[in-house]
């Protein structure tokens, strides 16, 4: 039985950590995500559940920071959950009247999911920001006759004993969300699943055409990128370093040599993790992929 850190009880994490997992390991739930990653990066969990991209809104900047600048924890698997967002709170408080809610809260990846449901019918509510969907629920539960709702899961709401008040509010039904699974074992599984490798490219400066000859290395090796996306190194205005994902494990002939053609360059490389990637074409809510960690 493996410990699972991951975002607090009734989260999308929650949802998704349960999908991949199933439910014979130990969940330690923590409010914040430097926490998730911390108790990992220290020992006290051996893995952390991490959203990374949306479908909606795009990357989860602050947990692909934390995953380059503040832990070395190696990516070790991947996969797909739909993040259904409602709006969550006591149904005898607000009876179906919008005009009384004065507060929304909810995770910003979360809230930046319902836009047009907010604009048109949630114009008038103050939005407050919090660290995640079912902390949202949790501080409504405890703010009654307030008029206050979040934007959270059906989970969060039973787990706080709340009404869903409008069902799926995302702009978007294909509205999924992208989690990583990382931590220093490697996951071992017969649950059929695609390889990928995830790397971080840092260009060197002041060779023009630099990326052009990176894509290079890839392209006429027919490696196809499934994901390329440039972040801010943090070292100074304008320095920047490309996180990489390749459709190809680590342990393929063609990849090593073309990591090496890129060092050859003069570029610095890192990988994050070669894993499996449980894809969404596999995807089905009634099939658990209970992965063996
Ligand atoms: O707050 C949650 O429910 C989370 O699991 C976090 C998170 C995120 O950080 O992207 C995860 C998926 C949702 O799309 C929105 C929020």
């Amino acid at each position: 039985m493996a410990r699972i850190a991951l975002l607090p009880a009734g989260s999308v994490s929650h949802e998704a950590a349960v999908h991949l997992l199933g439910d014979k390991h130990e969940l330690v739930h923590y409010k914040l995500i430097s926490d998730v990653f911390t108790s990992t990066a220290n020992g006290d969990t051996d893995y952390s559940v991490i959203p990374i991209e949306n479908t909606i809104e795009g990357s989860v900047n602050l947990h692909m920071d934390w995953l380059v600048h503040e832990v070395d924890l190696p990516i070790q698997a991947e996969w797909v959950y739909p993040s259904i967002q409602n709006i969550v709170g006591r149904k005898q408080e607000i009876q179906g009247d919008w005009t009384t809610v004065k507060r929304v809260l909810s995770h910003p990846v979360a809230m930046a999911q319902c836009t047009q449901f907010l604009r048109k019918y949630l114009p008038h509510a103050e939005q407050e920001h919090v660290s995640s969907t079912s902390e949202a629920i949790r501080m409504v539960k405890n703010h009654s006759e307030e008029g206050w709702v979040a934007i959270g899961t059906r989970l969060g709401a039973a787990t706080h004993q709340l009404d869903v008040l409008e069902p799926n509010v995302t702009d978007h039904d294909n509205n999924f969300t992208r989690f990583i699974l990382v931590g220093q074992s490697p996951v071992t599984s017969a649950v059929e699943s695609a390889a990928k490798t995830t790397m971080l490219v840092t260009l060197p400066e002041d060779f023009p055409g630099a990326l052009h000859q990176v894509l290079a290395a890839f392209s006429w090796r027919r490696i196809n990128l499934s994901r390329i996306e440039s972040r801010p190194t943090k070292r100074q205005l304008g320095s920047y370093y490309f996180y990489i994902d390749v459709e190809l494990s680590l342990d393929s002939i063609l990849l090593p040599s073309a990591i090496e053609e890129i060092e050859a360059l003069g570029c610095q490389v890192r990988v994050l993790g070669s894993y499996p990637s449980y894809s969404s074409k596999s995807w089905a809510l009634e099939q658990p992929h209970n992965l063996e960690v």
